[in-house]
């Protein structure tokens, strides 16, 4: 069964139809990447994934759930997790906090254990920091765990993102964008921990992105988009190869 399956999807804002029917799926274990000019439907398909827009049709499911009879907090526990375009963390936090933040969706005990501090909450407790420092040496991100995140380099608070977003244990990750404003040196590190998210946590992984460097390395298949259409699916080589494709990045006609 595909992970995610999005079926006829169509989603306009006024009069604008930012997405049209559009259709596609992801296998277990895939880096997706979903690429296009600008204005081309990537984020809303995003968000229409993760239930902050509501599409005017269609259907989307995960692992044969269907997504759309969810809430936006509820995504979460279906096994789904995601980044933003714009970073979106608690900037006068330290990394460790916000990365604590992100295992909320996995609290277990309730309010009046918590009060009392049972064996229970500290077992709890104990699970979340495991978890929490096998991601922070995944990402390299030891050194700067105590750190304010409005302190960081913006290469380091992109990684605390993907962090938080892999602290919800998800099975499938929705990042948005994740090289935009790195320089080359951060980009082969980002691509590297993509590759180990995928193949040492299983994850699978859909990514909006620009750069095609990064598509090129990581992705296995990718999907190719303009004016909220699909334009092509395939290898990275043979969607770059489309006909359809390169006029729709040079602004020419087939
Ligand atoms: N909240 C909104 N209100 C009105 N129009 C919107 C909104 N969000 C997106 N759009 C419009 O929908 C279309 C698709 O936008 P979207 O942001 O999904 O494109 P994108 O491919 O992610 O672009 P970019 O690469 O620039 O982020 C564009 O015409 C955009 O102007």
């Amino acid at each position: 069964m595909s992970d995610l399956v999005v079926e006829n999807l169509s989603l306009s804002f006024g009069g604008v139809m930012a997405i049209k029917d559009v259709s596609f799926s992801v296998e277990p274990g895939e880096i997706y990447a979903i690429i296009g000019p600008n204005g081309a439907g990537k984020s809303t398909i995003f968000n229409a994934i993760s239930r902050i827009y509501r599409p005017d049709a269609g259907s989307i499911s995960f692992r044969g759930q269907p997504l759309l009879e969810r809430k936006a907090n509820q995504i979460v526990d279906l096994g789904i997790a995601r980044t933003f375009q714009n970073i979106e963390l608690f900037e006068n936090a330290t990394v460790l906090d916000n990365l604590l933040v992100g295992r909320s969706s996995k609290v277990r005990t309730g309010w009046v254990s918590e009060w009392f501090f049972t064996r229970r909450v500290r077992a709890e407790e104990h699970a979340h920091r495991r978890k929490i420092e096998e991601i922070l040496d995944l990402l390299d991100m030891q050194h700067y765990r105590y750190e304010k995140v409005a302190d960081l380099a913006y290469g380091a608070r992109k990684n605390v993102e993907l962090a938080r977003a892999l602290c919800a244990e998800p099975q499938l990750l929705l990042l948005d964008e994740p090289a935009s404003g790195l320089n080359p040196e951060e980009t082969t590190d980002m691509s590297f921990w993509l590759k180990d998210i995928k193949e040492e946590l299983g994850v699978t992984v859909v990514m909006v992105e620009h750069d095609m460097n990064l598509v090129g390395r990581i992705a296995d298949r990718c999907m190719a988009l303009a004016n909220g259409q699909v334009l092509a699916v395939g290898s990275v080589a043979d969607v770059q190869g489309d006909a359809h494709v390169q006029a729709a990045y040079l602004g020419g006609t087939v």
